[in-house]
């Protein structure tokens, strides 16, 4: 099945969360970006008024296209809902996040969101967690050191270019992708990274979720807590 059946039916469902008045996340990426889109017609349909709060800037031009109305973290301080996807997630409600690079900003809106809902398709489902690689966002005057630091662990560090370019994050940061798949542990290894000076934040989500909403088809399976 089409991979981008399986997201517009996860992020259409999405949207039974929403209740008039609220304040919303808006994840990033792909999945993310068809529930902004059914968000929007809803609230140009009228029958719906909300507040919204992007993780990116790229999220924050599509809603504004959309018609959402926008507010800064600060303004909203805490969310009622937040609804993004995710790279890969687990049986525990585990994600691996950040395959665009916004996974600093997603963390912040889930970690001030009452709830927090992941819509993803069947693809994004597994068995463990870690054959997407993980990213890490770091700051650029530590990254090389970081990179010898993370080499010494055996994650087998990859820094993230964006054609002959160094990507950038909306932060300015940069991304150096991991590869955790033999990493027993997350939880005790998502500790020594975030302990790295110049390490921001982890694509692992590892107890953000309530709900993840997957795709089957045309069809959708609920996950929860
Ligand atoms: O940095 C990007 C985000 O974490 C996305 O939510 C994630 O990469 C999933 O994206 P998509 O819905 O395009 O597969």
């Amino acid at each position: 099945m089409d991979a981008d059946i399986e997201k517009k039916a996860a992020a259409a469902k999405s949207l039974d969360w929403i209740r008039d008045g609220m304040l919303v996340g808006l994840g990033s990426g792909s999945t993310a970006a068809h529930m902004i889109r059914e968000l929007g017609k809803k609230v140009a349909d009228g029958g719906l008024t909300i507040k919204a709060v992007p993780s990116s800037d790229e999220t924050a031009e599509l809603a504004q296209n959309a018609g959402i109305q926008l507010l800064t973290l600060e303004e909203a301080g805490t969310l009622d809902v937040n609804i993004d996807g995710a790279d890969e997630f687990d049986a525990k409600l585990q994600l691996i996040k950040g395959g665009g690079g916004a996974h600093l900003r997603e963390k912040i809106v889930a970690h001030n969101s009452k709830f927090n809902i992941v819509i993803a398709d069947s693809g994004k489902q597994v068995e463990r967690l870690g054959k997407f690689k993980l990213p890490l966002e770091t700051i650029p005057f530590a990254t090389k050191n970081i990179m010898t630091e993370l080499d010494g662990m055996g994650l087998s560090p990859v820094l993230r270019k964006k054609g002959d370019d160094v990507y950038r994050t909306d932060e300015q940061n940069y991304i150096v992708d991991i590869d955790v798949f033999e990493q027993n542990d997350l939880v005790a290894l998502n500790h020594r990274l975030i302990q790295i000076p110049g390490v921001v934040e982890t694509g692992l989500f590892l107890d953000t979720t309530d709900v993840i909403i997957m795709g089957k088809g045309e069809d959708t399976v609920i996950f929860e807590k």
